[in-house]
């Protein structure tokens, strides 16, 4: 079976009024199990409309998914959710824990959501908690956890369920320098170790040293960038 996340030749057409404007053209990237993959690129260029059809929220005009080898043009409304749910992990911006459960909980909410929890669940929560650093806050809220932990306790989330693919949207965005590099290098870290194929959208440069390979988003295109013009652009701010 195909593992990973293979995108081939997807187009996505909005309607507008009578007209139609293209949000992504002819976009091919192939992420492997292991593989930690930038996408950066201008506000309007395509990245949400890009991670939503990577994610199986928003359905591809052209083109073709695949991801974890199913096609996911060819599964029904009931098999893509169970796709998302089981087979994607999601890290978005903030890391929208609910309020009322602690640290603990918030993983295994997860783990209800998609069957019974049994004791194994448990201890594979906690061992993921201890793992990014949060063993001492299993019982702790929300409200008392620093943005950095709370971004933590989202990445476990997002690990619970084994996904082999992680879409993580911004997920420095709402960080300082020092929490930031703290978590990227903990996704790095789990994509690595667990071998799970992940996309990361980022406007912050600082963050591509963590990643196999940087593609650029511009007007719905999807190139590849080069280690060089990146390394420049970079050092001159030119390149976002
Ligand atoms: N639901 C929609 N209906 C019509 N047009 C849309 C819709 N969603 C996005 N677009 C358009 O598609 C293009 C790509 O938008 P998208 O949100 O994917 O860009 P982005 O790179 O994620 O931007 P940002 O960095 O600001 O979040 C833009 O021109 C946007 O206006």
């Amino acid at each position: 079976m195909t593992t990973g996340l293979q995108i081939s030749n997807v187009t996505k057409y909005y309607a507008e009024g009578s007209n139609r404007i293209s949000a992504l053209e002819k976009v091919s990237i192939s992420v492997e199990p292991g593989e930690l993959v930038a996408v950066v690129g201008p506000s309007g260029s395509g990245k949400s409309t890009f991670l939503s059809i990577a994610g199986a929220l928003l359905k591809a005009s052209e083109g073709e998914v695949n991801l974890n080898g199913h096609l996911l043009a060819k599964l029904s409304d009931k098999e893509l959710s169970n796709v998302r749910l089981k087979e994607i992990g999601f890290i978005m911006q903030s890391s929208n824990l609910v309020p009322y459960l602690n640290v603990l909980d918030q993983l295994l909410l997860v783990k209800r959501m998609s069957g019974k929890v049994k004791a194994a669940d448990r201890t594979f929560a906690v061992k993921l908690l201890e793992e990014l650093g949060l063993g001492s806050k299993l019982k702790s809220y929300p409200e008392e956890l620093s943005g950095g932990e709370k971004q933590r306790t989202a990445i476990a989330r997002a690990l619970i369920n084994n996904p082999n693919v992680i879409l993580a949207d911004e997920p420095t965005a709402s960080l300082d320098t020092k929490r930031a590099h703290e978590v990227v290098s903990l996704i790095a870290n789990e994509v690595k170790s667990r071998r799970k194929a992940a996309i990361m959208v980022t406007h912050d440069e600082r963050m591509l040293e963590y990643c196999d390979k940087v593609y650029r988003m511009e007007d719905g295109k999807l190139s590849l960038a080069e280690t060089t013009r990146l390394a420049s652009a970079a050092e001159s701010g030119s390149f976002f």
